[in-house]
């Protein structure tokens, strides 16, 4: 779906995107984690045509995406940044049907996309009057209303409460098994982790880590073994293989209480590997 070779971009002769190489393949929900000014943005501003690479080869839907902006293939893609907008005077339903006519979707969809961003009954408000987290739904709906084959979400559920947000979740994995591909950035390393197959840590405009969240925090997991015993002594092993017999003695004497290897978090992952929080 989506294929980067060593890209290059330049703000006023500062790297934005450093030779910045990453693939997306279809269905898949691809997180693109990043710390402040790391490059997310720009990188989707050039997937969508928006902005153009100082140098290298960037393909969307295996074309190059010089191609991105002609009508057949705009079509097939759904955007939401924080630079996009609603016209805060017309209604939501009104902010929607101007999309509907655009890309000559039936009126029907809108009733889908309001729910299933969690949003049945506010159609007749104006979009001035919502709150952000509402604002917010009412741009993933609009992204979500001619049904694209490929979706860029820049941090789409920010401004959400915990209820909003996992059902939100549980639209883009509904999309996910309806075979959408998504390229999702977000600060939240959780969402990261429980949502996206794979994931990408950009830092200073390159890939540093790649991978299924899972697989990446086991490669950095700490290989420590913590055991309790029975009495409440506690033992610790630092290297699993060395230390098989001596936890195999105690199970076989019945002495354990419990066993906990420490597994760090996809967010301690990435500030280890980036040296930076991810605020
Ligand atoms: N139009 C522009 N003009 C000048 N510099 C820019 C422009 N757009 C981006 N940059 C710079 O490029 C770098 C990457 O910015 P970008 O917006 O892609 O980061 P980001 O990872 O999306 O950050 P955030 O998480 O804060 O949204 C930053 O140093 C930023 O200041």
């Amino acid at each position: 779906m989506i294929r980067l070779e060593k890209v290059y971009k330049s703000f006023d002769g500062k790297a934005a995107l450093d030779g910045l190489e990453f693939q997306v393949d279809k269905g898949e929900i691809f997180g693109f984690l990043g710390p402040s000014g790391s490059g997310k943005t720009t990188t989707i501003k050039m997937l969508t045509g928006q902005l153009k690479p100082d140098r290298g080869h960037v393909e969307v839907f295996g074309q190059d995406v010089s191609n991105v902006t002609r009508p057949d293939l705009l079509q097939r893609i759904g955007i939401m940044t924080d630079n996009s907008n609603l016209y805060p005077r017309l209604t939501v339903l009104d902010n929607l049907n101007l999309y509907r006519s655009l890309y000559r979707v039936p009126i029907r969809r809108v009733k889908e996309v309001l729910e299933i961003v969690n949003l049945e009954g506010v159609e007749k408000k104006k979009t001035a009057t919502l709150s952000k987290g509402m604002k917010q739904r009412v741009l993933l709906a609009r992204a979500l209303l001619h049904e694209p084959d490929l979706l860029f979400l820049d941090e789409p559920t920010a401004a959400l409460d915990p209820i909003n947000k996992e059902r939100i979740h549980e639209g883009l994995r509904q999309l996910k098994a309806n075979g959408t591909t998504i390229f999702l950035t977000t600060h939240d390393m959780q969402e990261a982790e429980t949502l996206c197959d794979r994931v990408a840590l950009l830092n200073g405009g390159r890939i540093v880590e790649e991978g299924a969240p899972v697989s990446l925090c086991q490669r950095f997991s700490d290989p420590i073994i913590t055991i309790e015993l029975k009495g409440g002594q506690v033992v610790t092993f630092e290297n699993a293989r060395e230390s098989a017999k001596a936890i195999h003695d105690y199970m076989v004497n019945d002495q354990i209480v419990s066993i906990h290897t420490d597994e760090p978090t996809l967010g301690q992952v990435f500030i280890q590997v980036t040296g930076r929080n991810l605020a």
